[in-house]
C-alpha cells in the first residue's frame, strides 16, 4: 500500500487559489487531480507548476470521444507528463485500445491509464434512467472487465463497488474512488460514499477527496490523520 494513497482534488476556478492551497500541503503526503474546470482555467501551465512543487498529477479530464480523437488527447496528456489520466470506459473497447497503443511510445514514463465507470454521483435509479437496466455493480463490472481487457491500469469506481472488482480483477488492477467522505460529513452531490478506512478495507488503492479536504480549517492536519488511521489497518 502506497504512503500517498489520498488523491487531493483541486477543484477550483482560478489556477492562484489552487496553487495557494497546495502551498500549504506536503507532497510526500498526497497526490493531486486536476478537473475539467481547473485545466481549462489553466491549462499545461498549471500542470507544470504542480509539477515543479513535486506534487503527481492525475489529470481527470474523463476523455470520451472517437478513437482517434481520445488517442490524440492521451498523448497530449502523456507529453504533460503526468502521473494519470483517465478515459470513459462506456467509450468502448475500441477507443480504449486506441488510448492504451498511443501510449506506447512513452515506455516506461506513460501515465497510469484508468477509466471511469459509473459516476459516483449516480445512483441505481440515475443509471436506470440512462437504459441502463442491469444492477449497478454489475454494469461497474462489466465496464471495468471490458477496461482491463482493453489493456487499462485500473478504474474510476466507488468504494462500493471495490470488494466485487478486486475479487474479480486481481490484485495489481488499480481502483480509484471518489465519492469518499469521513464519517459522519456532508456527501454533498456523491450517491455512492464510504469512509477512507471502509474504502482502504475494501481493497482500494487510491482515495479522492476533495470538498472535505478543501473545505476542512486544516487541511494539513485532516491528510495525516487519514494518513495515520489507513496506515493503521493497511500495516
Ligand atoms: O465518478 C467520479 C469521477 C470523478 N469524480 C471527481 O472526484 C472529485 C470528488 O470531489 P468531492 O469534492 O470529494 O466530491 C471531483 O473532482 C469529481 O469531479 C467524482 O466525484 N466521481
Amino acid at each position: 500500500m502506497t504512503k500517498k494513497s489520498i488523491i487531493v482534488a483541486l477543484d477550483y476556478a482560478k489556477p492562484a487559489d489552487a496553487l495557494r492551497f497546495v502551498d500549504n500541503l506536503d507532497p510526500s503526503e498526497c497526490r493531486v487531480k486536476v478537473g475539467k474546470e481547473l485545466f481549462t482555467a489553466g491549462g499545461p501551465d498549471l500542470v507544470q507548476a504542480l509539477h515543479a512543487r513535486d506534487f503527481d498529477v492525475f489529470l481527470d479530464l474523463k476523455f470520451h470521444d472517437i478513437p482517434n480523437t481520445v488517442a490524440k488527447a492521451v498523448a497530449a496528456a502523456a507529453e504533460l507528463g503526468v502521473w494519470m489520466v483517465n478515459v470513459h470506459a462506456s467509450g468502448g473497447h475500441e477507443m480504449m485500445t486506441a488510448a492504451k497503443e498511443a501510449l506506447k511510445p512513452y515506455g516506461d514514463k506513460a501515465p497510469l491509464l484508468i477509466a471511469v465507470t459509473v459516476l459516483t454521483s449516480m445512483s441505481t435509479e440515475q443509471l436506470r434512467a440512462t437504459g441502463v437496466s442491469r444492477a449497478l455493480p454489475e454494469h461497474v463490472l462489466a465496464l471495468a472487465k471490458n477496461a482491463k481487457e482493453a489493456g487499462l491500469a485500473g478504474v474510476v469506481c466507488s468504494a462500493q463497488e471495490a470488494e466485487i472488482l478486486r475479487a474479480a480483477l486481481g490484485e495489481e488492477f488499480v481502483l480509484v474512488t471518489p465519492g469518499i467522505r469521513p464519517a459522519n460529513s456532508e456527501s454533498h452531490d456523491q450517491k455512492r460514499v464510504m469512509t477512507p478506512v471502509q474504502a482502504i478495507s475494501a481493497g482500494v488503492n487510491y482515495l479522492v477527496m476533495g470538498r472535505p479536504i478543501r473545505e476542512n480549517s486544516n487541511p494539513n492536519q485532516l491528510l495525516s490523520a487519514i494518513n495515520h488511521e489507513i496506515s493503521e489497518i493497511s500495516s
